[in-house]
């Protein structure tokens, strides 16, 4: 179980969360949906251990938290292969050229060559293979199927699937909202840096949740 207390985080004088509460559960998957500017990266930036904040996390001692960036970022001199071996390395998890070769049938990268070579779902795709090969307890994914082909949509929906069956708990972003519902229990509505609603059970589907979203925007009562 992760319990996320009154998350609150300023830029400045702006405030980007004004207290964001969620309990996470073993085994689940929690989709976070909101307008852009909405806080969303902000929080996971802060859940991720990147950004100060107030505010308090509780989770087992040694949860293992595994982290996608909205925004692939790679070293411009450093192969797919090196990428790779380099996030095993500073995870302190071994990594075999042959481990990565298994995984690479699915991924099917050219991973002797440089990221700034591939395409926005190819940079993607390596991005998740690193995370996917860390094993974690608690994926914090901001926006992982953006730039991503069916296929790769459907490799990344079954991992999670199988990862929490595993165990594993998901935290993850996404402005598709019938992504989310198809592998999340619960989804949060943020807005403006706060937790709106969230939806579970016969509520988490897209139907209900756009039609919500819907009302917000349009600044009707729910
Ligand atoms: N480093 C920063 N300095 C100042 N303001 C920031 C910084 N990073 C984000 N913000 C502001 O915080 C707010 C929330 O941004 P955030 O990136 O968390 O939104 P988001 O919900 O992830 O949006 P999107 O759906 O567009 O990715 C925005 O108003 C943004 O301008």
């Amino acid at each position: 179980m992760i319990q996320i207390n009154n998350i609150r985080k300023k830029y400045g004088s702006s405030v980007i969360l004004h207290g964001m509460t969620l309990r996470l559960e073993k085994s689940k998957a929690y989709g976070i949906v909101g307008e852009n500017g909405a806080g969303k990266s902000t929080l996971f930036r802060c859940l991720a251990g990147l950004e100060h904040y107030q505010g308090n996390v509780i989770m087992e001692e040694h949860c293992r938290i595994g982290y996608l960036p909205d925004t692939p970022y790679f070293y411009p001199l450093v192969t797919g292969k090196e990428f790779l071996e380099f996030c095993l390395k500073a995870a302190h998890l071994p990594c075999t050229g042959e481990e990565i070769n298994q995984y690479n049938k699915l991924f099917n990268l050219p991973l002797n060559s440089y990221p700034s070579k591939y395409s926005l779902g190819m940079r993607k795709r390596l991005m998740l293979m690193a995370l996917m090969m860390q094993k974690c307890d608690f994926y914090i994914m901001d926006e992982p199927f953006n730039g991503l082909d069916v296929a790769g949509v459907i490799i990344l929906k079954d991992w999670i699937v199988k990862r929490k069956r595993e165990g594993s708990t998901f935290l993850i972003s996404s402005h598709i909202i019938s992504a989310l519902t198809d592998i999340c229990e619960t989804l949060a509505y943020i807005h403006q840096g706060k937790m709106m609603k969230t939806y579970e059970g016969k509520e988490a589907v897209p139907k209900v949740i756009e039609d919500d979203l819907k009302k917000y925007i349009l600044k009707e009562d729910i």
